[in-house]
Protein backbone atom coordinates (compact mmCIF):
# COMPACT_ATOMS: atom_id res chain seq x y z
CA UNK A 1 0.00 0.00 0.00
CA UNK A 2 1.16 3.53 -0.75
CA UNK A 3 2.15 5.99 2.41
CA UNK A 4 -1.10 7.59 0.98
CA UNK A 5 -3.27 4.87 0.48
CA UNK A 6 -2.48 3.46 4.14
CA UNK A 7 -3.04 7.22 5.42
CA UNK A 8 -6.98 7.52 3.97
CA UNK A 9 -7.12 3.69 5.11
CA UNK A 10 -6.25 4.62 8.85
CA UNK A 11 -8.71 7.34 8.59
CA UNK A 12 -11.45 5.11 7.96
CA UNK A 13 -10.73 3.06 10.43
CA UNK A 14 -10.68 5.95 13.10
CA UNK A 15 -14.12 7.44 11.21
CA UNK A 16 -15.48 4.12 11.43
CA UNK A 17 -15.14 3.88 15.56
CA UNK A 18 -15.72 7.43 16.45
CA UNK A 19 -18.80 7.07 14.69
CA UNK A 20 -19.35 3.61 16.12
CA UNK A 21 -18.87 5.09 19.70
CA UNK A 22 -21.07 7.73 18.76
CA UNK A 23 -24.32 7.87 21.08
CA UNK A 24 -25.88 11.20 19.34
CA UNK A 25 -25.63 8.87 16.44
CA UNK A 26 -29.46 8.51 16.43
CA UNK A 27 -29.88 12.64 16.19
CA UNK A 28 -29.59 12.86 12.55
CA UNK A 29 -33.31 10.81 12.68
CA UNK A 30 -34.60 14.09 13.56
CA UNK A 31 -33.48 16.03 10.30
CA UNK A 32 -34.63 15.31 6.42
CA UNK A 33 -31.62 15.44 4.96
CA UNK A 34 -31.01 14.47 1.29
CA UNK A 35 -29.46 11.05 0.63
CA UNK A 36 -25.76 10.84 -0.43
CA UNK A 37 -25.28 14.95 0.21
CA UNK A 38 -23.02 15.58 3.32
CA UNK A 39 -24.27 18.87 4.78
CA UNK A 40 -21.41 20.96 6.13
CA UNK A 41 -23.29 24.73 5.77
CA UNK A 42 -25.87 24.37 8.54
CA UNK A 43 -23.64 27.44 9.71
CA UNK A 44 -25.46 29.10 7.30
CA UNK A 45 -28.84 27.59 6.89
CA UNK A 46 -29.66 24.84 9.04
CA UNK A 47 -31.49 21.85 7.02
CA UNK A 48 -34.72 20.79 7.74
CA UNK A 49 -35.94 19.12 11.14
CA UNK A 50 -38.14 16.38 10.53
CA UNK A 51 -40.55 18.18 12.85
CA UNK A 52 -41.20 20.84 10.86
CA UNK A 53 -43.26 19.62 7.67
CA UNK A 54 -46.07 18.08 10.12
CA UNK A 55 -46.30 21.12 12.47
CA UNK A 56 -46.29 23.99 9.91
CA UNK A 57 -49.16 21.28 8.35
CA UNK A 58 -51.12 21.92 11.37
CA UNK A 59 -50.92 25.90 12.12
CA UNK A 60 -51.68 26.53 8.03
CA UNK A 61 -54.66 23.87 7.97
CA UNK A 62 -56.42 23.46 10.69
CA UNK A 63 -55.09 26.29 13.19
CA UNK A 64 -55.08 29.20 10.62
CA UNK A 65 -57.91 27.97 7.94
CA UNK A 66 -60.18 26.41 10.97
CA UNK A 67 -59.49 28.25 13.92
CA UNK A 68 -58.92 31.19 12.11
CA UNK A 69 -58.49 34.25 14.43
CA UNK A 70 -59.63 32.95 17.28
CA UNK A 71 -56.44 30.53 17.00
CA UNK A 72 -54.35 34.14 18.49
CA UNK A 73 -55.66 32.76 21.79
CA UNK A 74 -57.10 29.11 21.15
CA UNK A 75 -53.54 28.01 19.69
CA UNK A 76 -51.18 30.17 21.78
CA UNK A 77 -50.41 32.71 18.99
CA UNK A 78 -49.97 35.61 20.78
CA UNK A 79 -47.84 34.28 23.51
CA UNK A 80 -45.46 32.53 21.01
CA UNK A 81 -42.46 35.14 21.07
CA UNK A 82 -42.34 34.76 24.53
CA UNK A 83 -42.62 30.76 24.66
CA UNK A 84 -40.24 30.33 21.33
CA UNK A 85 -37.91 32.90 23.09
CA UNK A 86 -37.89 30.61 26.55
CA UNK A 87 -37.23 27.64 24.24
CA UNK A 88 -34.19 29.04 22.89
CA UNK A 89 -33.35 30.70 26.40
CA UNK A 90 -33.02 26.82 27.74
CA UNK A 91 -30.13 26.81 24.82
CA UNK A 92 -28.18 29.39 25.87
CA UNK A 93 -28.59 29.18 29.51
CA UNK A 94 -30.87 31.94 29.91
CA UNK A 95 -33.93 31.00 32.57
CA UNK A 96 -37.46 31.52 31.74
CA UNK A 97 -38.78 35.52 31.01
CA UNK A 98 -35.89 37.12 29.39
CA UNK A 99 -35.33 35.98 25.75
CA UNK A 100 -37.99 36.76 22.78
CA UNK A 101 -37.79 35.28 19.23
CA UNK A 102 -39.38 37.54 16.75
CA UNK A 103 -37.97 39.63 13.91
CA UNK A 104 -34.17 39.34 12.00
CA UNK A 105 -31.40 39.38 13.83
CA UNK A 106 -30.72 43.03 12.52
CA UNK A 107 -33.47 44.07 14.21
CA UNK A 108 -32.40 42.69 17.36
CA UNK A 109 -28.88 43.76 17.53
CA UNK A 110 -30.11 47.66 16.37
CA UNK A 111 -32.67 46.95 19.16
CA UNK A 112 -30.21 45.73 21.37
CA UNK A 113 -26.98 48.04 20.90
CA UNK A 114 -29.53 50.91 21.30
CA UNK A 115 -31.16 50.50 24.66
CA UNK A 116 -27.70 48.99 25.78
CA UNK A 117 -26.31 52.79 24.95
CA UNK A 118 -29.31 54.28 26.46
CA UNK A 119 -28.59 52.23 29.60
CA UNK A 120 -25.48 53.91 29.80
CA UNK A 121 -26.02 57.32 28.49
CA UNK A 122 -22.57 59.48 30.16
CA UNK A 123 -20.11 56.94 27.93
CA UNK A 124 -19.08 57.90 24.59
CA UNK A 125 -17.66 54.90 23.12
CA UNK A 126 -19.62 51.68 21.62
CA UNK A 127 -16.58 49.20 21.07
CA UNK A 128 -16.72 46.43 18.51
CA UNK A 129 -14.96 44.20 16.93
CA UNK A 130 -13.45 44.95 13.38
CA UNK A 131 -14.07 41.46 11.84
CA UNK A 132 -17.29 41.50 13.23
CA UNK A 133 -20.25 40.36 10.88
CA UNK A 134 -21.26 43.47 8.66
CA UNK A 135 -24.29 44.14 9.55
CA UNK A 136 -23.24 43.98 13.44
CA UNK A 137 -20.91 46.52 12.48
CA UNK A 138 -22.90 48.78 10.42
CA UNK A 139 -25.59 48.66 13.34
CA UNK A 140 -22.96 49.86 15.49
CA UNK A 141 -21.80 52.69 13.20
CA UNK A 142 -26.09 53.40 12.82
CA UNK A 143 -26.70 53.71 16.57
CA UNK A 144 -23.76 55.87 16.71
CA UNK A 145 -24.86 58.32 14.86
CA UNK A 146 -28.02 58.44 16.23
CA UNK A 147 -26.71 58.65 19.83
CA UNK A 148 -23.73 60.90 19.04
CA UNK A 149 -21.24 58.18 19.93
CA UNK A 150 -18.17 57.01 18.48
CA UNK A 151 -17.02 53.48 17.56
CA UNK A 152 -13.74 52.02 18.57
CA UNK A 153 -12.53 48.93 16.95
CA UNK A 154 -10.49 46.57 18.99
CA UNK A 155 -9.83 43.10 18.05
CA UNK A 156 -11.33 40.76 20.73
CA UNK A 157 -7.80 39.55 22.33
CA UNK A 158 -6.75 43.13 22.85
CA UNK A 159 -10.55 44.03 24.32
CA UNK A 160 -9.03 43.72 27.86
CA UNK A 161 -6.27 45.99 27.72
CA UNK A 162 -8.56 48.49 25.71
CA UNK A 163 -10.88 48.61 28.29
CA UNK A 164 -8.30 48.84 31.28
CA UNK A 165 -7.28 51.90 29.53
CA UNK A 166 -10.11 53.45 28.10
CA UNK A 167 -13.12 51.45 29.90
CA UNK A 168 -14.87 54.39 31.69
CA UNK A 169 -15.74 56.34 28.16
CA UNK A 170 -17.10 52.50 26.85
CA UNK A 171 -21.15 52.06 26.89
CA UNK A 172 -21.55 48.76 25.59
CA UNK A 173 -19.40 46.20 24.13
CA UNK A 174 -20.76 44.10 20.94
CA UNK A 175 -18.90 40.92 19.95
CA UNK A 176 -19.42 37.22 18.60
CA UNK A 177 -18.13 34.65 20.75
CA UNK A 178 -17.06 32.86 17.25
CA UNK A 179 -15.61 34.50 14.11
CA UNK A 180 -18.18 33.99 11.34
CA UNK A 181 -15.03 33.42 9.07
CA UNK A 182 -12.23 31.58 10.65
CA UNK A 183 -14.27 29.72 13.33
CA UNK A 184 -11.92 30.92 16.39
CA UNK A 185 -14.06 30.86 19.30
CA UNK A 186 -13.30 33.93 22.08
CA UNK A 187 -13.79 33.29 25.89
CA UNK A 188 -17.41 35.21 26.87
CA UNK A 189 -16.30 34.64 30.49
CA UNK A 190 -13.10 36.98 30.07
CA UNK A 191 -14.29 39.30 27.89
CA UNK A 192 -17.75 39.55 29.81
CA UNK A 193 -16.23 40.37 33.13
CA UNK A 194 -13.43 42.88 31.26
CA UNK A 195 -16.73 44.98 30.06
CA UNK A 196 -17.89 44.81 33.72
CA UNK A 197 -14.70 45.43 35.21
CA UNK A 198 -15.10 49.00 33.41
CA UNK A 199 -18.38 49.57 34.03
CA UNK A 200 -19.54 48.68 30.48
CA UNK A 201 -22.29 46.55 29.42
CA UNK A 202 -21.68 43.05 27.21
CA UNK A 203 -23.68 42.50 24.05
CA UNK A 204 -23.39 39.29 22.45
CA UNK A 205 -24.30 38.01 18.92
CA UNK A 206 -24.30 34.44 19.26
CA UNK A 207 -25.89 33.14 15.53
CA UNK A 208 -22.56 30.94 15.23
CA UNK A 209 -22.77 29.62 19.15
CA UNK A 210 -26.36 29.08 19.92
CA UNK A 211 -27.54 25.68 19.51
CA UNK A 212 -23.59 24.79 18.51
CA UNK A 213 -22.17 24.80 22.18
CA UNK A 214 -23.28 24.97 25.60
CA UNK A 215 -23.69 28.73 26.46
CA UNK A 216 -24.17 30.52 30.06
CA UNK A 217 -25.64 34.03 29.73
CA UNK A 218 -27.43 33.69 32.99
CA UNK A 219 -24.24 32.53 34.85
CA UNK A 220 -21.77 35.19 32.30
CA UNK A 221 -23.95 37.93 33.69
CA UNK A 222 -24.15 38.96 29.80
CA UNK A 223 -26.50 42.42 29.50
CA UNK A 224 -27.91 41.23 26.19
CA UNK A 225 -27.30 39.00 23.35
CA UNK A 226 -28.95 38.01 20.15
CA UNK A 227 -28.66 35.21 17.49
CA UNK A 228 -30.19 33.93 14.28
CA UNK A 229 -32.69 30.99 14.39
CA UNK A 230 -31.20 30.03 10.88
CA UNK A 231 -28.40 28.56 11.71
CA UNK A 232 -27.44 25.80 14.42
CA UNK A 233 -31.49 26.15 15.66
CA UNK A 234 -32.53 24.94 12.07
CA UNK A 235 -35.18 27.15 12.35
CA UNK A 236 -36.02 27.63 7.80
CA UNK A 237 -34.51 30.36 5.71
CA UNK A 238 -35.67 33.73 7.89
CA UNK A 239 -36.21 32.06 10.50
CA UNK A 240 -36.92 34.61 13.76
CA UNK A 241 -34.08 36.39 15.81
CA UNK A 242 -33.67 36.18 18.98
CA UNK A 243 -33.30 38.60 21.92
CA UNK A 244 -32.03 38.21 25.52
CA UNK A 245 -31.99 40.73 28.07
CA UNK A 246 -30.84 39.88 31.67
CA UNK A 247 -33.65 40.98 34.08
CA UNK A 248 -31.77 43.13 35.59
CA UNK A 249 -32.30 45.56 33.33
CA UNK A 250 -35.90 45.03 32.01
CA UNK A 251 -37.68 47.33 34.42
CA UNK A 252 -35.14 50.57 32.65
CA UNK A 253 -35.00 48.48 29.30
CA UNK A 254 -36.40 51.38 26.55
CA UNK A 255 -36.13 50.44 23.14
CA UNK A 256 -36.03 52.18 20.18
CA UNK A 257 -39.27 50.78 18.56
CA UNK A 258 -42.17 50.93 20.90
CA UNK A 259 -44.64 48.93 19.32
CA UNK A 260 -47.61 48.34 20.34
CA UNK A 261 -47.39 44.65 20.87
CA UNK A 262 -45.13 45.32 23.55
CA UNK A 263 -47.31 47.86 25.40
CA UNK A 264 -48.67 46.61 28.72
CA UNK A 265 -52.08 46.50 27.61
CA UNK A 266 -51.94 46.19 23.81
CA UNK A 267 -55.78 45.97 23.47
CA UNK A 268 -56.58 48.92 25.40
CA UNK A 269 -54.79 50.68 22.47
CA UNK A 270 -54.23 53.59 24.04
CA UNK A 271 -53.03 57.05 22.89
CA UNK A 272 -49.63 56.72 24.78
CA UNK A 273 -47.16 54.06 25.17
CA UNK A 274 -46.84 52.13 28.44
CA UNK A 275 -43.92 49.38 28.08
CA UNK A 276 -44.85 46.10 29.00
CA UNK A 277 -43.60 44.35 32.11
CA UNK A 278 -40.53 41.93 31.48
CA UNK A 279 -38.75 40.82 28.45
CA UNK A 280 -42.33 41.56 26.80
CA UNK A 281 -41.63 45.49 26.54
CA UNK A 282 -39.35 44.18 23.39
CA UNK A 283 -41.89 43.45 21.33
CA UNK A 284 -42.88 45.25 18.25
CA UNK A 285 -45.39 44.42 15.45
CA UNK A 286 -47.15 41.66 15.00
CA UNK A 287 -45.23 38.02 15.25
CA UNK A 288 -44.26 36.52 11.90
CA UNK A 289 -46.52 33.29 13.33
CA UNK A 290 -45.82 30.42 10.57
CA UNK A 291 -42.06 31.18 10.92
CA UNK A 292 -42.19 31.39 14.75
CA UNK A 293 -44.00 27.81 14.80
CA UNK A 294 -41.75 26.55 12.22
CA UNK A 295 -38.76 27.35 14.30
CA UNK A 296 -40.62 26.52 17.37
CA UNK A 297 -40.85 22.33 16.09
CA UNK A 298 -37.31 22.91 14.71
CA UNK A 299 -36.28 23.34 18.21
CA UNK A 300 -37.55 19.67 19.14
CA UNK A 301 -34.35 18.23 17.54
CA UNK A 302 -32.93 19.44 20.72
CA UNK A 303 -35.50 17.53 23.38
CA UNK A 304 -32.73 15.44 25.50
CA UNK A 305 -29.86 16.33 24.25
CA UNK A 306 -27.30 17.50 26.45
CA UNK A 307 -25.30 20.10 25.44
CA UNK A 308 -21.93 20.10 26.67
CA UNK A 309 -22.27 15.82 24.85
CA UNK A 310 -23.20 18.06 21.60
CA UNK A 311 -19.82 19.84 22.14
CA UNK A 312 -17.97 16.92 23.00
CA UNK A 313 -19.04 15.81 19.62
CA UNK A 314 -18.54 18.66 17.63
CA UNK A 315 -14.96 18.91 18.86
CA UNK A 316 -14.35 15.18 17.94
CA UNK A 317 -15.86 15.92 14.26
CA UNK A 318 -13.78 19.05 13.83
CA UNK A 319 -10.60 17.71 15.29
CA UNK A 320 -10.56 14.67 12.92
CA UNK A 321 -11.51 17.04 10.12
CA UNK A 322 -8.36 18.63 10.87
CA UNK A 323 -6.48 15.98 10.96
CA UNK A 324 -8.08 14.70 7.81
CA UNK A 325 -6.94 17.58 6.26
CA UNK A 326 -3.34 17.50 8.03
CA UNK A 327 -2.60 13.65 6.36
CA UNK A 328 -4.40 14.32 3.21
CA UNK A 329 -4.10 17.60 2.00
CA UNK A 330 -0.82 19.32 2.20
CA UNK A 331 0.45 19.22 -0.85
CA UNK A 332 -2.65 21.41 -2.21
CA UNK A 333 -1.92 24.84 -1.23
CA UNK A 334 -4.85 24.53 1.54
CA UNK A 335 -4.24 26.14 4.97
CA UNK A 336 -6.12 25.61 8.23
CA UNK A 337 -7.33 29.09 10.21
CA UNK A 338 -9.05 27.12 12.67
CA UNK A 339 -6.97 27.25 15.94
CA UNK A 340 -6.55 23.64 16.15
CA UNK A 341 -6.64 23.91 20.32
CA UNK A 342 -10.19 22.65 21.22
CA UNK A 343 -10.91 25.14 23.12
CA UNK A 344 -10.54 27.73 20.71
CA UNK A 345 -12.78 26.01 18.05
CA UNK A 346 -16.21 27.11 17.60
CA UNK A 347 -18.35 24.23 15.37
CA UNK A 348 -16.30 25.26 12.50
CA UNK A 349 -13.00 24.48 10.49
CA UNK A 350 -12.20 27.25 7.34
CA UNK A 351 -9.32 26.34 5.17
CA UNK A 352 -7.88 29.01 3.13
CA UNK A 353 -7.16 28.17 -0.62
CA UNK A 354 -6.56 30.79 -3.17
CA UNK A 355 -9.59 28.81 -5.42
CA UNK A 356 -12.06 28.71 -2.23
CA UNK A 357 -15.18 29.57 -4.37
CA UNK A 358 -14.02 27.15 -7.41
CA UNK A 359 -13.15 24.57 -4.73
CA UNK A 360 -16.98 25.07 -2.88
CA UNK A 361 -18.76 24.94 -6.18
CA UNK A 362 -17.05 21.80 -6.98
CA UNK A 363 -17.54 20.24 -4.01
CA UNK A 364 -21.54 20.95 -3.97
CA UNK A 365 -21.29 18.98 -7.30
CA UNK A 366 -19.51 16.02 -5.81
CA UNK A 367 -22.46 16.12 -2.82
CA UNK A 368 -20.35 18.03 0.06
CA UNK A 369 -22.44 21.31 0.85
CA UNK A 370 -19.55 23.83 2.36
CA UNK A 371 -19.45 27.36 1.68
CA UNK A 372 -16.75 30.25 1.48
CA UNK A 373 -16.23 33.73 1.80
CA UNK A 374 -14.34 35.59 -0.07
CA UNK A 375 -11.61 36.13 -1.06
CA UNK A 376 -10.08 32.64 -0.07
CA UNK A 377 -11.63 31.31 3.18
CA UNK A 378 -13.58 27.74 2.41
CA UNK A 379 -15.87 27.08 5.65
CA UNK A 380 -17.23 23.67 6.87
CA UNK A 381 -20.02 24.22 9.32
CA UNK A 382 -20.15 21.72 11.66
CA UNK A 383 -23.97 20.84 13.18
CA UNK A 384 -23.08 17.59 15.43
CA UNK A 385 -26.68 17.00 15.87
CA UNK A 386 -26.42 15.23 12.66
CA UNK A 387 -23.06 15.22 11.00
CA UNK A 388 -21.10 11.79 11.37
CA UNK A 389 -16.78 11.89 11.17
CA UNK A 390 -17.55 9.18 8.19
CA UNK A 391 -19.14 12.53 6.50
CA UNK A 392 -16.16 14.66 7.77
CA UNK A 393 -13.95 11.85 5.77
CA UNK A 394 -15.59 12.28 2.71
CA UNK A 395 -15.85 15.96 2.57
CA UNK A 396 -11.64 15.63 3.01
CA UNK A 397 -11.05 12.88 0.48
CA UNK A 398 -13.43 14.95 -2.27
CA UNK A 399 -11.31 18.39 -1.80
CA UNK A 400 -8.43 15.91 -1.64
CA UNK A 401 -9.34 14.35 -4.97
CA UNK A 402 -10.23 17.62 -6.52
CA UNK A 403 -7.39 19.65 -5.45
CA UNK A 404 -5.22 16.51 -7.11
CA UNK A 405 -7.20 16.54 -10.21
CA UNK A 406 -7.43 20.53 -10.46
CA UNK A 407 -10.51 19.88 -13.33
CA UNK A 408 -12.57 22.64 -11.48
CA UNK A 409 -13.51 25.80 -12.57
CA UNK A 410 -10.94 28.28 -10.16
CA UNK A 411 -13.61 31.21 -10.48
CA UNK A 412 -16.55 30.13 -11.87
CA UNK A 413 -19.50 33.14 -12.37
CA UNK A 414 -21.29 33.42 -9.08
CA UNK A 415 -24.86 31.66 -9.24
CA UNK A 416 -26.60 34.78 -8.31
CA UNK A 417 -26.96 37.25 -5.15
CA UNK A 418 -26.26 34.10 -1.97
CA UNK A 419 -22.39 33.23 -2.53
C1 LIG B 1 -22.78 37.10 13.35
C2 LIG B 1 -23.96 37.37 12.46
N1 LIG B 1 -24.85 38.33 12.79
C3 LIG B 1 -25.92 38.57 12.01
C4 LIG B 1 -26.14 37.87 10.84
C5 LIG B 1 -27.31 38.12 9.97
O1 LIG B 1 -28.28 38.94 10.40
P1 LIG B 1 -29.74 38.80 9.75
O2 LIG B 1 -30.33 37.53 10.30
O3 LIG B 1 -30.44 40.03 10.14
O4 LIG B 1 -29.55 38.67 8.28
C6 LIG B 1 -25.22 36.88 10.46
C7 LIG B 1 -25.40 36.10 9.19
O5 LIG B 1 -26.10 36.40 8.27
C8 LIG B 1 -24.13 36.63 11.28
O6 LIG B 1 -23.24 35.72 10.92
N1 LIG C 1 -28.52 34.79 6.31
C1 LIG C 1 -28.02 34.37 5.13
C2 LIG C 1 -28.79 34.41 3.96
C3 LIG C 1 -28.29 33.95 2.76
C4 LIG C 1 -27.00 33.44 2.73
C5 LIG C 1 -26.22 33.39 3.85
C6 LIG C 1 -26.72 33.87 5.05
C7 LIG C 1 -25.91 33.85 6.26
O1 LIG C 1 -26.45 33.65 7.32
C8 LIG C 1 -24.48 34.06 6.18
C9 LIG C 1 -23.82 33.88 7.50
N2 LIG C 1 -24.22 34.87 8.47
C10 LIG C 1 -22.33 33.85 7.49
O2 LIG C 1 -21.80 33.39 8.48
O3 LIG C 1 -21.68 34.26 6.57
Amino acid sequence: MTPALSATAGLHEQAARLDADDTLADLRARFLLPPDVVYLDGNSLGPLPAAVPAALDDVVRRQWATGLIGSWNAAGWWEAPLRVGDTVGRLIGAAPGQTIAGDSTSVQLFTALDAAAALRPDRPLLVTDPGHFPTDRYLADAVARRRDLAVRHVRPGDLPDFLAAEGDRVAVVSYSPVDYRTGELYDMRTLTRAAHDAGALALWDLCHAAGALPLDVDGLGVDLAVGCGYKFLSGGPGAPAFLYVARRHHTTLETPLPGWTGHADPFALADSYTPAPGIARARIGTPPILSLLALEAALTAFDGVDLARLRTKSLSLTGFFLRCVDALLPPLGFTPVTPAEPGRRGSQVTLRHAHARGLAVALAEVGVIADMRAPDLLRFGVNALYTSHRDMLTAATRLRDLGEKADYDPAPPTPGPVT
